[in-house]
């Protein structure tokens, strides 16, 4: 079975290849990264550490196209393939549709039968937001075609890969925790047999859980941690403030899953403090500019900040207070290296706090949740 994943990144590496080689796929990584492209092709072959557990997992059968340079064989690679994974971030899935969409119609025109498609980004819908950005660079009459024989099925994917520092540049350090769950609705042809992936037939429970736990406790731990002074994930949540406070903002999030889902209190409860755990794993140096990048995004109105905030006063009828403080502490975000956190910080100083989070969050003026994250704002600056 033949694999083609976009993004030879840390979850791309560290935890999509991985699962791809264990279940038997030849995976070709598409990235932009010549350096990377340049030794999977020279090795064929990379290592999985995972933290805190001494072992390391082989990962064979491997190869590099460059999407820069070797656009047709990406085009070839895709109209062979048995499987396309993605993960390179909410913001490159328009980048990438451009070359999935003329290798999909390859497939079709040469009747290679059905594939599907599993964006694993951390996004709400990620899957069908790229079949979107490839019907628009596909020409209309395909469009049935697409409908009838490539499966875009959403997914949830959890696994802390931090930025590497290693002295083999393919080599990724992982936590051993990982979950893989994909939408069965959308999915074309049979199943693809990956170890490791769970099928549900309702994936929202299951990616609003962990974006609004995971990741919110994570970006809350990245700005609270920032506006303290810390420089990693571990060193902000032993400082009690930053713990305290990621703990309340979880509550809040709990609150707003428990009144939508059904998960019981105690079980909630449990998967709250084991993400805590997670975050102190002391093997694992995760840095809070890569859990804080792209602040912006963070701060969208589908994201771990917002949506939450907002379901919390619809269903409590409450105040989410903790939210409100971890919004205030990302908007006043600052990485000078962190594109989107300049972007942020021009937004601030040109429109005001107030301004820049109504735009950002798409919220409008009588918004409660605006008039609570102005006055959180100004105490705090
Ligand atoms: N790292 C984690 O802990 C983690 C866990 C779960 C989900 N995710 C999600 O996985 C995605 C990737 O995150 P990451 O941490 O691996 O980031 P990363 O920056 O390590 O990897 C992204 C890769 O995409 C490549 N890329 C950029 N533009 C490209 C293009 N046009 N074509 C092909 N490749 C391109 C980059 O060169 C890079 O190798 C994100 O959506 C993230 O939210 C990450
Ligand atoms: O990848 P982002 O930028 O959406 O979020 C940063 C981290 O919170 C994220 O990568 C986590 O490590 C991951 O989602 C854990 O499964």
């Amino acid at each position: 079975m033949r694999a083609v994943h976009f993004g030879a990144g840390n979850i791309g590496r560290g935890f999509i290849g991985a699962l791809l080689d264990q279940s038997g796929y030849e995976t070709v990584f598409v990235d932009v990264n010549e350096a990377l492209i340049h030794l999977l092709n020279e090795r064929k072959q990379y290592q999985v550490k995972l933290a805190g557990d001494d072992s390391t997992i082989e990962v064979k059968n491997v190869s590099g196209l460059n999407s820069m340079k070797q656009a047709q064989e990406v085009v070839e690679a895709i109209a062979h393939a048995d499987l396309v994974t993605t993960a390179v971030g909410p913001n490159i899935l328009p980048v990438i549709a451009k070359l999935l969409s003329e290798g999909l119609e390859k497939r079709m025109m040469d009747q290679a039968g059905p594939i599907n498609v599993i964006a694993c980004e951390n996004m709400i819908g990620g899957s069908e937001a790229l079949k979107q950005h490839v019907l628009e660079n596909m020409e209309e009459s395909l469009h049935d075609q697409l409908e009838d024989s490539i499966g875009f099925p959403n997914a949830a994917v959890d696994r802390i890969v931090p930025d590497q520092h290693n002295e083999d540049p393919l080599t990724v350090k992982v936590e051993p925790y990982y979950e893989w769950v994909v939408e069965t609705t959308a999915i074309k042809g049979e199943q693809p047999e990956v170890e490791g992936i769970t099928y549900v037939e309702d994936l929202t429970p299951y990616i609003e859980r962990k974006l609004f736990t995971v990741n919110t406790g994570h970006a809350a731990t990245a700005y609270l941690g920032s506006y303290y002074g810390h420089s990693t994930i571990k060193d902000a949540m032993d400082d009690y403030r930053v713990k305290e406070k990621v703990e309340g903002a979880l509550r809040e999030t709990g609150a707003v899953l428990i009144e939508k889902y059904g998960f019981g209190k105690e079980q909630h409860r449990a998967y709250i403090d084991q993400i805590i755990n997670r975050f102190l794993n002391p093997d694992l140096s995760d840095e809070v500019t890569r859990v804080g990048r792209a602040p912006i995004r963070k701060l969208g109105p589908k994201d771990r900040l917002v949506r939450p905030a907002v379901e919390y006063l619809e269903r409590v009828k409450e105040d989410p207070q903790h939210l409100v403080e971890v919004i205030a502490v990302a908007l006043s975000y600052k990485n000078e290296a962190d594109p989107e956190a300049s972007q942020l910080q021009g937004k601030v100083s040109d429109q005001g706090p107030t301004a820049a989070f109504k735009d950002i969050s798409g919220l409008s003026d009588d918004s409660r949740l605006v008039q609570l994250v102005e006055k959180k704002y100004k105490e705090m600056n």
